[in-house]
């Protein structure tokens, strides 16, 4: 595997979740694999478990690990060509992409969707830059319209958790008070369409997600409705996507707020979600406390994701 931005780069799934489970019994049975190659993780954007899961999982390896934060100490970049250069941005991204790549040889990147250009976004303007000119194998550690690692981190967890073979797994929105990203359900939609779990997206009208995400998982405007006999549910605030209000809030009900009465119409459901969460916004704090709260051990498997995908790129580049 060369570089690593969504659920195809893996191949087979379910050979993908057999290497994840060896892993996950002796994670350091590959320690030689990445010795004395060097994983650079660039971040335009905040991070806790992204940022230390993905260096516990390069170290697992073997591999040397260097961090950026592009807006703490790196010069600020100019992304847009043409540009005349006499504001406040000292380096272009296309001279700073190569010189990380001479550095390193592995890149992830993480950069958020903008919410500036919606054209720019969903063709992967950032992502596609570092694919294109730094000569070296890229993963996305979340870009603008996806999050692979956290997707596979989560189907990781779905399948050691799951009671029956075809669990029904439910998506649902839930309000938040900033605009976020797509790329969380975008992400998890795509690898839920890979699988053949029974899959529901829950929303409120106005909130559809990108049609190519969505695929054939059935959508459903009443929550209460999509939850019922939900043995899963994956909860996260996104903001609109469609052309006239993209990258807006334009619902802060908190009646979409996950709490006992939700999870009540489950089939005692195991909550999820990738983290960071607003507490009283997206979910309560007596569910995410609650027996069926899997977000601590969702968040762990994100070292094995990280793993995987670290380990299929440096047999690539042996
Ligand atoms: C893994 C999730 C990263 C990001 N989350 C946020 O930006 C949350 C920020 C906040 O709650 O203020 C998102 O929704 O894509
Ligand atoms: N879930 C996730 O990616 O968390 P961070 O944003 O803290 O890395």
């Amino acid at each position: 595997m060369r570089h690593f931005t969504n659920v195809n780069d893996l191949g087979d799934l379910k050979v993908a979740l057999h290497e994840a489970f060896e892993i996950k019994k002796d994670r350091f049975k590959f320690v030689e694999l990445g010795r004395n190659k060097t994983l650079l993780m660039i971040f335009f954007n905040s991070s806790l478990r992204t940022r230390l899961s993905t260096q516990k999982a390069a170290m697992n390896l073997g591999m040397n690990v260097m961090v950026l934060d592009i807006n703490q100490g790196a010069w600020k970049l100019e992304t847009e060509r043409g540009v005349i250069m006499d504001g406040d941005k000292s380096e272009h991204i296309l001279e700073a992409i190569p010189v990380m790549g001479s550095y390193c040889d592995i890149i992830g990147v993480r950069s958020f969707a903008r919410f500036e250009s919606k054209q720019d976004d969903y063709n992967e303007l950032i992502l596609n830059q570092f694919i294109k000119y730094s000569g070296r194998p890229v993963f996305s550690m979340e870009a603008a319209t996806r999050h692979p690692l956290q997707s596979f981190a989560d189907l990781i967890t779905i399948e050691e958790y799951k009671k029956t073979e075809r669990p029904k797994v439910v998506l649902t929105w839930a309000p938040h008070p900033r605009p976020l990203p797509q790329a969380v359900p975008n992400s998890f939609a795509e690898w839920m369409n890979a699988t053949d779990y029974e899959f529901v997206i829950t929303h409120p009208k106005g909130y559809e997600l990108a049609p190519e995400f969505v695929s054939n998982a059935r959508v459903e405007y009443d929550q209460m409705k999509a939850l019922e006999g939900a043995d899963f549910v994956y909860a996260k605030s996104w903001a609109v996507y469609n052309d006239k209000n993209y990258g807006k809030v334009q619902n802060k009900d908190r009646a979409w707020t996950v709490d006992a009465e939700h999870m009540a119409v489950t089939n005692n459901a195991y909550f999820m979600h990738c983290l960071p969460v607003r507490r009283n916004m997206i979910v309560t704090d007596d569910v995410i406390e609650g027996p069926q709260s899997i977000v601590i051990p969702e968040a762990a498997n994100r070292e094995i994701s990280a793993q995987v995908v670290l380990k299929r790129i440096l047999e690539g580049i042996q």
